[in-house]
């Protein structure tokens, strides 16, 4: 069956200041349940979005209720040996750990506590019904992806390396812990002791949009074994709270919070196309770009899986809340085969043929939602036209209204038995870096948010509703206008199969990005993206490839070079001017006399990039710049530098790409040697393959300031 889509929408809290709910259930008459989450459409509010799960609570849903409808029907199945997979997915603040974890008072305990409980109670009636024939055993093993890494949540914190754990992919195709503990788990009170602690050591801390915002994502997974006689049956509940994506210009993020944050955007942004590539048919899944996705496996694991996406009903999440439901949309085309764990025979050792791992290995089904009722009309149409690409979500306005003139509006909406009853007002897409929209206009307990739902007071410094209205128009005429650009791309050109020799290139370097053990975790992590932006430019999807530039941005700040390519795809995508992280105060025109910092950097905010200074990037750059100046050099020198000898021997010896020559360049070690050429690869490589000047070689990461000095010097001796 495909993932099971279901939409909880929380109720307001006493706290926030935004009161203006426009996120609300609808559908399911006669006491059915509901099933459509409708909210205006930010450019017309007399128009309604509509985007249809396979069931949607509204704010009055209670934790027994959602557990009782979504999860305690998977127990029985659990027991017959299907793994069950459930996740919570939404931004920051719209209650992931609540749906997941809950309070301490017991009506408001969580999925997880609630499943421990079933699982103990149906354990005990099997024992029982068996007479005492059938034993059942839980164990526990519960873990986070932390910026990236794995770290078990079992162990006390003083136990972790600072890599975590490593991932490992088994026979049957699942990815798995490697070195994770297991505890065995009595009773719900056994559990409820592990669960608290384990709790203590996950990784939360205060941001402004949450106070108690989880930064990492934790993943629980309960094992259940049942022994009758000598034949063993083993199967798994897995119970994921995502951390939430969250935009740092609104949370204040300090410097290791915008690390986690960049971390926590990145994975749940590689899941989105993980979720969109499954749901196109594409051969390449980008599992492998995040631990998450790894572990996770949409679409690849066998058993059970529900997917809850929590909403918060305000206006001041109105972008948000209309990204995550678009991706969500798209989950419910992922098709799950449901299938049994084999039971297996005590002391033997466990058979796993390659008939039964080819088996157990999900193949990615494109369209699978037959068993959604909602997309068989369009899974018919669709047959007409094979060519087509699949629309990957159902919306649908409620308002007869004027045809709008953007190149979306004519689109079909291909996976809604609803009446489509406007065409305008296309929906967003997740994936363009718009697409993640900025919560800007998004009120909480800050004063910003007052602003947000009280009209400007004259004098006052705040934004009237009408500065936020055009900002979001702004916002969705930049979604829309990325979206068309996508779409007026033909699809041979929207999906082509890389050249065999560029896809090579690609793995090759994706292995040695994973294998390097001694890189720098930033900086691995930084040339991860380049190179998922570079893959996504070669196959022509621009708006995902700026999405990874940009994420790559905070890695390599100020990096020129990184700057065109951005401005560059933001320009044909018909997006508006880059807004810089870096302060443009401290930006200043490079003009004739260029002072040059003692160690290093150009003053123009062009900060560069070497090994020492991946982490803590941000901030380091700002730091730098604010260091006395100490050197000035002249315009001259560098014109000089440019047409002299040494200086065409270096570019020879840096367009070489060969490790060993860079290596023999002053101040350059090995490292640094195969940082270059990785760079060179993933960024110069595809626009010619060489760097053309000096002046281009010294925003080069690793070849600013003082590290060209030397190796230029060390070649006039
Ligand atoms: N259904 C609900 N009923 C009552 N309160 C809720 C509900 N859902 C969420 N809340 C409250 O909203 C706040 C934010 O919820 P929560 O921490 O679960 O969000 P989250 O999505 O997990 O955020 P993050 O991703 O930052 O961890 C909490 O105070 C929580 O108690």
């Amino acid at each position: 069956m495909s993932v099971r889509v279901v939409a909880r929408i929380r109720p307001l809290l006493e706290k926030e200041t935004d009161k203006d709910t426009i996120v609300r259930a609808d559908g399911g008459e006669n006491g059915q349940p509901h099933t459509i989450v409708k909210l205006p459409n930010p450019k017309n509010d007399s128009e309604d979005f509509s985007f249809a799960f396979n069931s949607v609570y509204d704010q009055s849903t209670s934790q027994e209720a959602l557990f009782t409808a979504e999860v305690a029907p998977h127990l029985k199945a659990l027991f017959q040996g299907y793994d069950v997979t459930l996740f919570a997915y939404g931004v920051t603040g719209t209650g992931k750990t609540h749906t997941m974890r809950g309070g301490l008072k017991l009506a408001d305990r969580g999925v997880i506590p609630r499943l421990l409980s079933g699982v103990f109670r149906r354990g005990k009636k099997i024992t029982r019904e068996s007479g005492g024939e059938t034993t059942v055993q839980v164990a526990l093993s519960y873990y986070e992806i932390y910026n990236d890494k794995v770290f078990d949540l079992l162990e006390p914190p003083e136990k972790r390396t600072a890599t975590g754990l490593p991932l490992r992919a088994e026979a049957s195709g699942r990815t798995v812990v490697a070195g994770l503990s297991e505890r065995a788990c009595e009773d719900l009170k056994d559990f409820e002791k592990l669960y608290i602690e384990a709790n203590q050591n996950r990784v939360t801390a205060s941001t402004k949009l949450n106070a108690h915002s989880s930064r990492s994502h934790a993943i629980l997974r309960v094992k259940i074994i049942q022994t009758t006689g000598d034949t063993v049956r083993e199967s798994t509940a897995s119970a994921i709270d995502l951390a939430g994506s969250e935009d740092n210009r609104r949370t204040d993020n300090g410097k290791e919070r915008l690390v986690e944050s960049a971390a926590i955007n990145k994975s749940l942004f590689v899941l989105s196309q993980c979720i969109e590539a499954i749901s196109r048919g594409d051969k390449r899944i980008p599992y492998r770009e995040s631990k998450m996705t790894r572990i996770l496996s949409l679409g690849q694991n066998n058993g059970i899986t529900v997917m809850i996406l929590n909403l918060a009903p305000m206006r001041s999440y109105h972008l948000d809340t209309l990204s995550s439901l678009n991706v969500s949309s798209r989950a419910k085309r992922i098709e799950v085969r449901e299938i049994e764990n084999e039971v297996v025979y005590k002391q033997v050792p466990k058979q796993v043929s390659s008939l039964t791992g080819a088996a157990r290995r999900q193949p990615l089904q494109p369209l699978a939602n037959a068993h959604n009722a909602h997309n068989v009309a369009a899974a018919g149409a669709k047959k007409e036209d094979t060519n087509k690409p699949v629309k990957a979500f159902a919306v649908y306005t409620d308002k007869a209204s004027k045809p709008v003139t953007t190149a979306l509006a004519s689109k079909p909406a291909a996976n809604s038995s609803q009446v489509r009853r406007s065409s305008a007002g296309k929906r967003p897409s997740d994936h363009e870096p718009a697409a993640r929209p900025s919560k800007l206009a998004r009120p909480t307990t800050t004063n910003t948010s007052k602003t947000m739902s009280t009209p400007k007071t004259k004098g006052s410094a705040t934004v009237s509703a009408a500065d936020i209205e055009a900002m979001v128009e702004k916002k969705v005429g930049e979604v829309l206008a990325a979206r068309a650009a996508a779409d007026r791309q033909p699809q041979s050109q929207a999906q082509p199969d890389l050249s065999e020799a560029v896809q090579k290139r690609l793995e090759a370097l994706e292995r040695k990005i994973d294998s390097d053990e001694w890189r720098d975790e930033n900086q691995s992590e930084g040339l991860r993206l380049l190179l998922a932006a570079r893959q996504s430019k070669e196959k022509g999807d621009d708006a995902a490839a700026l999405r990874n530039y940009e994420m790559a941005l905070p890695y390599f700040p100020g990096q020129a070079k990184l700057l065109g390519k951005i401005d560059r795809l933001r320009a044909r995508l018909g997006l508006g001017a880059r807004v810089s992280p870096v302060k443009r105060s401290v930006r200043k025109q490079r003009s004739r006399q260029v002072t040059v910092d003692e160690d290093t950097e150009y003053e123009d905010g062009e900060a560069d990039v070497d090994e020492e200074s991946f982490s803590p990037i941000v901030l380091k750059q700002e730091a730098k710049m604010r260091r006395p100046r100490t050197r000035v050099v002249a315009q001259p020198v560098f014109d000089a530098q440019e047409s002299s000898k040494e200086g065409r021997l270096l570019l020879d010896i840096i367009n070489s790409r060969d490790v060993k020559r860079i290596r023999t360049l002053v101040g350059i070690g090995a490292k640094k040697a195969q940082a270059l050429v990785d760079y060179l690869d993933l960024m110069i490589a595809e626009d010619g393959g060489q760097v053309e000047s000096l002046a281009q070689l010294r925003n080069v990461p690793g070849m600013g300031g003082r590290a060209f000095d030397r190796a230029y010097e060390g070649l006039m001796v």
